[in-house]
């Protein structure tokens, strides 16, 4: 049920097992509690993704760290829950919002249902509101700040309130949240981490990665690995010096949390780093470069978050259908001129999603190439890396066509 943001002060009573979600414009939707059901309020600023599938890669994303997440699809928890499909090992989202929570999790692979999951990680769900009306809202006003309660004790009054003082993302450093704070090697045999003892040895015919960890999800670990490289995960506040330590062939910057802007230590060690090192960036990792070379980043009305975004590669005119989640981006002009060249472009609302330096070994994407929203269309990116490890120079039209033609075998 949505009650009309004018009307707060004559809103619902909650009644046991239910949860509302209030907005800093005064609306407020009551549902029914999932996950963690305890009684509490949560903060966040409240997005929507429109992903068919992939709740649990949406769930574990630590780009969603203060975020409450509404998935547009109306059914959702349908295939349950398995470690393999994690992008991190915790839950990372505020909070989740969904039409309808399916009662069963169809799939051999799942160890829980959804809602058994959640409770366990202690994040706290609600069910059964109209999720079509709350993104409308959120498409018309843009990103709003959210509170998501299960506690019958605070009124729809102090919810929207509280919502209207909470921190949002501008501004915030969240990815000091979730970067990890030992440096660690991944372990594909394994499919865990390794604690890294001294630095990774030099393997004939593989790259040594630095990658930086703003909240790295794995299967961009595991993507490196398949196009021959060997990881060395290190906090995102990793110093050039310390990076120096493990004699990369190159370094990856990671997705992440909250605004670019925030995140100092990185872009000012990525200052120093540019020209020394092949660099390649997805994502935050995107923005965190450019800011670095000195364009502007800006905070998009309501984001990009879904596995169906059309972008085209502007050198080889191909269009790639990806996952995105992002609600910031880099302003193309601003980076023109610093000797960004823009490859990418989102054909939905024609924003920036990827550049390469027209003189540096740097090339970065604002989309995510490690997920398979269905096909591997943007898989190339991670040979085209590899590729600039090999000959020092950002790839350009001819070498991501040709890397995208090996891929995919086309
Ligand atoms: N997935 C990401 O890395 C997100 C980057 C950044 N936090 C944004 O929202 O734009």
């Amino acid at each position: 049920m949505t009650c009309d943001p004018n009307s707060a002060s004559s809103a619902a009573v909650s009644k046991p097992g239910s949860a509302r979600l209030a907005l800093e414009d005064g609306s407020v939707f009551v549902g029914r509690a999932f996950g963690d059901t305890s009684p509490k309020s949560v903060e966040g600023e409240v997005c929507f993704n429109t992903s068919l599938s992939g709740y649990q890669e949406v769930v574990t994303d630590p780009s969603y760290a203060g975020q409450i997440v509404t998935m547009t699809c109306p059914l959702i928890g349908n295939y349950g829950v398995n470690p393999g499909d994690l992008e991190s090992a915790k839950a990372q989202v505020s909070g989740f919002v969904v039409r309808e929570l399916a009662n069963t999790a169809s799939n051999y692979r799942a160890t829980a249902k959804l809602e058994q999951w959640l409770a366990e990680e202690g994040v706290t769900g609600i069910a059964g509101i109209d999720t079509r009306a709350l993104t409308r809202r959120l498409r018309i006003e843009g990103a709003l700040r959210g509170v998501l309660c299960t506690d019958a004790s605070v009124s729809d009054e102090q919810l929207v309130a509280q919502a209207k003082a909470s921190a949002g993302l501008v501004g915030r450093n969240l990815v000091a949240t979730v970067s990890r704070t030992q440096p660690l090697a991944w372990s594909e045999d394994l499919g865990d981490w390794l604690p890294l003892q001294g630095s990774i040895p030099a393997v004939d015919n593989r790259f040594k990665v630095v990658a930086l960890d703003c909240g790295a999800k794995l299967n961009i670990l595991r993507n490196l690995t398949d196009s021959g490289c060997d990881a060395t995960v290190l906090p995102y506040d990793t110093t050039p010096e310390q990076i120096a330590e493990h004699a990369p062939d190159g370094l990856f910057v990671s997705n992440g949390p909250g605004d670019p802007s925030a995140v100092q230590p990185t872009i000012d060690h990525l200052k120093q780093l540019i020209g020394k090192l092949p660099i390649f960036g997805i994502c935050l990792g995107h923005q965190l470069l450019s800011r670095a070379m000195g364009a502007d980043t800006f905070k998009l009305k309501f984001g990009h978050r879904g596995g169906n975004q059309p972008v085209q590669n502007l050198g080889t005119q191909k269009v790639e259908i990806t996952s995105q989640n992002h609600g910031f981006a880099v302003d193309p002009d601003s980076l023109a001129k610093v000797g960004g060249e823009p490859t990418h472009l989102n054909l939905n609302d024609k924003t920036l999603e990827g550049f390469r330096h027209t003189q540096e070994p740097i090339f970065a994407v604002q989309y995510h190439p490690e997920a398979s929203p269905g096909p591997h269309d943007s898989r190339y990116l991670f040979d085209c890396f590899v590729e600039m490890m090999r000959t020092g120079s950002s790839p350009d039209a001819a070498a991501m066509d040709n890397a995208q033609r090996q891929r995919n075998q086309i």
